[in-house]
């Protein structure tokens, strides 16, 4: 047991502690914004970095509209008793009781999913409880992988490549928020790699073919993996960039499984999925992807900014057959027309022309997006007694 009074703790723009019951009350609030639906046939899905942003909503949209059955893997830190466990893991839990009230059927791993030790775990529990996989979802977001075959570790970073990439910045270490200026040289050759080592595709090929190779893969097998274009006034940083080129191989790996034997063989499919800009831990890492999210959400107001969740429903309904795949013309799915739309962009770009004018003129996107952050970490959520001592030691769910 663990009882305390805890208050955020933030280091520069990272907030380090997490409230057990804030991060809870996001899930609760997720979870009622997605109207269930129960019927069809409750397939079994495979859900890689279940505890966040893209992976989150991808439970949850599953779980109410298709009662998907089957397991979540992410990778949490405990509570330590000097330090909170990481918001990811309370979530978890409070992810794990909807599961129990709502009657469904679903488990947590908390293991690093780049290992092979996490993908035989992982297949043991199929066999025992749900069998072969008919949905892959991979939305792992690392800063680092150790590659399982040679143990060498790789550090993605976020750069430009070929110039410097110079841009305004937001500034959400300080109470109100603030237009700063950040400088980035170019990666290396050698750090463009990396970069593609930990976020492109050849993890994903390794859980594919772990699944086949112990018979896991259903018929009609579709997997797909979380990727992101974003607009043109972050390409230098975003898809230009070192993550750009993780991207650009992940998307590679998406058509050499889809044309491979072992999908073939179970008229499985693969895809990319474009996914809109979101306010999550990965994202919040990419210097001017704040100040551009937040010109976004200005331009687009509560109602044509599309939440996760929303985009994790469109997502499931696709993969299921309920609507017509959108692929564009390189075989993705797309979720972020909302976002590229050419009279948002348009509009973003005339704020990211004078971001500090942009700011004062109007602080909604911004104040939004500071947030938003803060509930990443279960923090200013609202229904949340704050002021109560809280049980921070909260119990990973049981597999069994
Ligand atoms: N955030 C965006 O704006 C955005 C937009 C489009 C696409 N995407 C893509 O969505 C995917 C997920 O990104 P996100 O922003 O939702 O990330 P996130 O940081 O919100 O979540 C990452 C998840 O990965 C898990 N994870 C990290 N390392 C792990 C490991 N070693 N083992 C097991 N689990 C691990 C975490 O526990 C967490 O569940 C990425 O491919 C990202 O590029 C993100």
């Amino acid at each position: 047991m663990s009882l305390r009074q805890i208050e955020p703790k933030q280091r520069g723009f990272l907030i380090v502690n997490s409230h057990p019951e804030g991060a809870a009350r996001t899930v609760r609030d997720m979870w009622e914004a997605v109207p269930a639906r129960t019927d069809g046939r409750r397939p079994v899905a495979l859900v890689l970095g279940h505890s966040a942003g893209y992976g989150l909503a991808t439970v949850v949209a599953g779980l109410r509209r298709h009662g998907i059955r089957g397991i979540g893997v992410a990778f949490e830190a405990p509570d330590t008793g000097r330090r909170t466990a990481g918001a990811g893991w309370y979530r978890t839990a409070a992810t794990a009781e909807l599961v129990a009230e709502e009657g469904h059927d679903f488990r947590f791993v908390n293991t690093d999913a780049f290992s092979d030790d996490a993908r035989s775990r992982v297949a043991d529990l199929l066999e025992e409880h749900y069998g072969p996989v008919d949905h892959l979802v991979y939305s792992l977001a690392a800063p680092r992988r150790t590659d399982p075959g040679t143990g060498e570790v790789h550090h993605s970073v976020i750069k430009p490549l070929g110039a410097a990439y110079e841009a305004p910045a937001l500034d959400f270490s300080a109470a109100t928020p603030a237009v700063t200026w950040t400088r980035l040289e170019p990666g290396t050759d050698a750090e463009a790699r990396a970069t593609v080592a930990v976020m492109g595709g050849d993890d994903w090929a390794l859980w594919v073919r772990a699944l086949a190779s112990r018979g896991l893969l259903a018929d009609g097998f579709t997997t797909a993996a979380l990727t992101y274009v974003g607009s043109e006034v972050t390409a230098p940083v975003y898809r230009h960039g070192t993550i750009g080129a993780a991207k650009e191989h992940l998307e590679r790996t998406a058509r050499d499984l889809d044309g491979s034997a072992l999908l073939k063989e179970k008229d499985g499919r693969a895809f990319t999925v474009v996914a809109g800009a979101a306010v999550t831990q990965a994202s919040t890492a990419i210097p001017s992807i704040a100040l551009y999210t937040s010109f976004l959400r200005t331009v687009l107001g509560d109602g044509g900014f599309r939440t996760t969740a929303e985009q994790a429903v469109d997502l499931w309904d696709q993969l299921e057959g309920r609507t017509p795949l959108i692929l564009d013309e390189e075989g993705r799915i797309r979720l972020d027309g909302w976002e590229l739309d050419p009279g948002v962009q348009e509009r973003v770009r005339e704020l990211w022309a004078d971001p500090q004018h942009a700011l004062d003129a109007s602080r909604s996107g911004a104040d939004w997006f500071m947030k938003q952050v803060r509930a990443l970490y279960g923090w200013d959520v609202g229904n949340v007694a704050y002021g109560r001592p809280v049980e921070t030691d909260v119990p990973w769910p049981a597999l069994g």
